[in-house]
């Protein structure tokens, strides 16, 4: 069966519709005409129907906007200020945002609106609806108080629907809460506090970091965080580890020594080529979502996400058909786990999912969906944290003096050492301050609201049906107004000090890494421990971290001209780019130095 573009299918759809508009003018114009007895020839009649096609849009537009504005003055309330582009349509809007994901700086563009129209505002792609909001209050009514009336939407399930099919990232409503009632029991508590897989992977980073250190290299942390996220999230979800770690790390672009393709094993090539595509899917569904509605136009030949899927899927489908088919030949796997376990529970994210469907596409959605919530996030959040640690020396020694203290220089942290280090978490917290994993997200109202004001002397502002609103916490977690004057800096002590009541404990949703509400992060907890496991072996082993700026690739540095822009992109060192998260561009490459015996 051939299946069309999306941009064959976007342009059939419209030609059906403009179609449908060119017969009904034509027979009603014909119909009048006859009832005057008057004769027009047809070919008056298309054209005149064609020129008056814009001329109706643009007055479709003015009276949507007019009845909008009178149905905010009903409410009391305002419209969201719109951002005026130079250009109809706001297509050089759509050009700022698409060009701060290609060459700029997260956020680039927005928070100069937002320094024009304040934290809320319209970006009004092609007379369309895009509000974009860094307020608390808001971003609470959307996950929280106003949950149910805030849907990821039809508009986003078509954009990303290539990638994410139906799975817990892309659905609504009974599906949602189908895909969260089954994934939920894998989380539970005594399941993400078993670190035997933490350990296991943890100590083959460290091994292979030392090696690699050895050979006189310095090491892409993020690459060999995606590896250990990979390798721990496919352990923990399916019950057997993909093994990219065991994959030869990549040499920088200016090494002597360059990676030699044969020297890998066909499952270390399996899983690079994997990691590649899973990473190019992300992009290109996150163009999409800047593209508004146009995005179609941008795919008319190949779906782009048609090639990066089929890798993807070639390495997820054997681990759901080898699922299905034990499965099969034991129909009642979860129940003879559940027997041998004897208490402990060993179920994977698999064996619960068998429990309740099946169906290989279900399977490989929702799976494909835990991947990539489960190993980008941590291996974006350790990566960011290993940067600023590299960065800020003071931080590492106090964060490794309480390792040391807490936890020795060798033994294995438990979940008990994990709740002590609470330096730790502050460090990791404010990794995730200034650098969110999930930076920017949406979702689509489904019925009209009020939002307060950000300037209370202002009347609130409406939000019509069926609007999408984007929301930051990349900006809203750097905001000076929510976190002080030193907002922009790196200061783990903030959410420990006097700080932390007068910033965060007075509003909670001033931090929002991991979302909140009914929809909030399930991967939180697994999320923390892995993160604090890895830096407790990371600094049991190193004393010092630097970071390799020669290795990065020109092409992937932070351009120049930054230096004069203001806040942290002045003095970015890597430079933070996203797909659905943040990752460092070109990659993290550090250096780092095997602490003596007599300092551990
Ligand atoms: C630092 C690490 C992490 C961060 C910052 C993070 C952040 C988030 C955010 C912001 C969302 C909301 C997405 C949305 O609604 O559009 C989310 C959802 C989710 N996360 Fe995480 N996450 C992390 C780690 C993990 C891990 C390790 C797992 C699992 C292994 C996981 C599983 C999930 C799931 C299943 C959801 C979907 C919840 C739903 O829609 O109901 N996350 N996460």
């Amino acid at each position: 069966m051939t299946v069309l573009t999306p941009g064959v299918a976007f342009l059939g759809r419209g030609f059906a519709c403009f179609s449908m508009y060119l017969s009904t003018a034509y027979y009603g114009t014909v119909k009048i005409a006859e009832s005057q007895d008057v004769s027009l020839p047809t070919w008056t009649v298309i054209a005149g129907a064609v020129v008056a096609a814009p001329v109706l849009g643009r007055l479709y537009v003015v009276y949507r906007n007019y009845s909008r504005r009178r149905r905010a003055a009903q409410l009391g309330a305002r419209l969201v200020p719109k951002c005026q582009g130079k250009v109809p349509g706001n297509l050089d809007i759509m050009k700022i945002s698409l060009d701060s994901i290609a060459f700029g700086y997260p956020g680039d563009g927005l928070n100069q609106f937002a320094e024009e129209y304040g934290p809320c505002y319209d970006l009004y792609l092609m007379h369309t609806e895009l509000f974009v909001t860094t307020q608390p209050e808001h971003i609470k009514a959307i996950l929280a108080n106003e949950f149910h009336n805030f849907q990821k939407g039809p508009k986003f399930y078509v954009t990303m629907g290539s990638v994410l099919g139906t799975g817990v990232f892309n659905s609504d409503g009974d599906m949602w809460k189908f895909h969260r009632t089954i994934t939920r029991p894998v989380f539970a508590r005594e399941r993400v506090s078993d670190f035997d897989i933490f350990d296991r992977h943890a100590a083959q980073v460290v091994l292979k970091i030392k090696e690699r250190l050895n050979e006189g290299y310095p090491v892409d942390f993020q690459d060999v965080m995606l590896r250990f996220t990979l390798d721990t999230a496919t352990d923990f979800l399916f019950g057997s580890s993909v093994d990219a770690l065991s994959a030869g790390f990549s040499y920088p672009h200016n090494a002597s020594r360059r990676n030699v393709e044969s020297e890998q094993s066909a499952s270390a090539k399996a899983a690079d080529e994997f990691s590649w595509a899973f990473a190019k899917c992300q992009e290109i569904i996150a163009v999409r979502e800047r593209m508004s509605w146009m995005w179609p136009l941008a795919e008319i030949r190949r779906d782009l996400t048609e090639v990066p899927m089929k890798i993807v899927k070639s390495y997820i489908e054997p681990i759901v058909q080898a699922a299905i088919e034990r499965k099969r030949g034991e129909p009642n796997i979860v129940q003879v786990k559940e027997e041998k376990s004897a208490g402990q529970d060993d179920k994977t994210l698999l064996d619960y999912l068998l429990q309740s469907t099946t169906d290989p596409t279900v399977l490989r959605d929702e799976i494909l969906n835990i991947m990539i919530a489960g190993r980008d996030t941590t291996a974006s959040t350790l990566t960011w944290c290993i940067y600023l640690l590299s960065q800020h020396r003071n931080v590492l020694e106090r964060l490794r003096a309480e390792i040391l203290e807490k936890v020795g220089p060798m033994r294995r942290p438990d979940f008990d050492d994990l709740k002590e280090l609470k330096y730790m978490r502050a460090v990791i917290n404010e990794t995730l301050r200034l650098y969110p994993a999930v930076p920017f997200n949406v979702r689509e109202s489904i019925n009209e609201t009020i939002w307060p004001s950000p300037d209370p002397s202002l009347p609130p502002l409406y939000l019509p049906p069926g609007t999408k609103v984007a929301y930051s916490v990349f900006m809203m977690q750097r905001r000076k107004d929510l976190w002080g004057p030193d907002a922009e800096e790196f200061d783990p002590d903030r959410f420990l000090d006097e700080r932390l009541q007068k910033y965060h404990l007075k509003n909670h949703f001033i931090f929002l890494p991991f979302n909140a509400g009914p929809r909030i992060c399930l991967g939180q907890q697994y999320a923390y421990n892995q993160m604090s496991y890895m830096l407790v072996r990371l600094l049991q082993t190193f004393s010092e971290m630097s970071l390799d700026l020669a290795s990065i690739p020109p092409e992937a540095a932070p351009p120049a001209f930054w230096t004069n822009s203001p806040g942290r992109k002045a003095t970015e060192k890597v430079w933070p780019k996203l797909h659905l998260t943040l990752y460092a561009n070109g990659g993290l490459w550090v250096n780092m130095r095997e602490a003596e015996l007599m300092e551990a």
